[in-house]
């Protein structure tokens, strides 16, 4: 089977945008009166969506910690009006990235990106880092019902592309993209230098792990080429 479509994670895979999150984890902290956190601290809470992390911002990561619903919301919109004002100041696209989709877009492979990140945050990162304009569908983490590692809103792009989860490739950067991917039936390569919630990438069951969006492209490339090849055998 040829892939037709290349769908993406957004934070750690193509733009590194852990000093826009911390920055406004730290400020929903002090505004609550808490001290900041360190930022290699925060990028482990990072990968489950904004609910999570605002959670773990505030507990320090401790999972045993209680916090009312009542205080929850209060973090919530201190961390949405900080995360407003900073989104993409400090947020980088990865080296390889831009090299990568153009690649992928010269070789007529369709692209989306599937995030648990709000839509208004997603929007709003992809247009000030201008990558807005490769991508054919857009699912962030309040498109749909549920969100990564659940399939849905992987097979939701799928349904936007009109493509077969299986004429596609997921390329993420943590366990939450690998579950997601897998449970709609579609390879998924994983990039080591995204944020995986502090863990190794390296003992996650995937397809392959590729260094930059240039090697992933070029892992299509060989895919698409072996899939074009007749069967020898019959
Ligand atoms: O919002 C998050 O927690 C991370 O978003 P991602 O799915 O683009 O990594
Ligand atoms: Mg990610």
């Amino acid at each position: 089977m040829s892939i037709h479509a290349a769908l993406f994670d957004l934070d750690g895979t193509l733009v590194d945008s852990i000093p826009d999150l911390a920055q406004a984890a730290n400020a929903m902290r002090i505004k609550l009166g808490l001290s900041p956190l360190h930022q290699e601290l925060i990028a482990q809470f990072v990968g489950k969506g904004i609910d999570n992390l605002v959670r773990r911002a505030m507990t320090g990561g401790d999972e045993q910690a209680v916090m009312t619903a009542e205080a929850f919301i209060v973090a919530r919109e201190h961390f949405i009006d900080a995360y407003h004002q900073v989104n993409g100041d400090h947020s980088t696209v990865f080296e390889g990235v831009l090299e990568g989709l153009k690649s992928m877009k010269a070789a007529g492979i369709r692209l989306a990106v599937v995030t648990n990140k709000p839509t208004v945050f997603t929007e709003q990162l992809l247009i000030q880092t201008g990558l807005r304009s490769f991508f054919d569908a857009i699912v962030s983490g309040d498109t749909c019902p549920t969100r990564k590692p659940d399939a849905g809103p992987v097979l939701h792009a799928c349904f936007l592309l009109e493509v077969a989860p299986t004429d596609c490739v997921f390329i993420g950067d943590s366990i939450n993209d690998a579950q997601a991917a897998q449970a709609a039936g579609m390879p998924v390569l994983i990039v080591p230098y995204g944020y995986n919630e502090g863990n190794s990438v390296q003992n996650l069951k995937v397809n392959d792990i590729v260094e930059t969006i240039v090697e992933a492209a070029q892992w299509i490339e060989r895919h698409n080429a072996s899939a074009d090849q007749p069967d020898l055998l019959t």
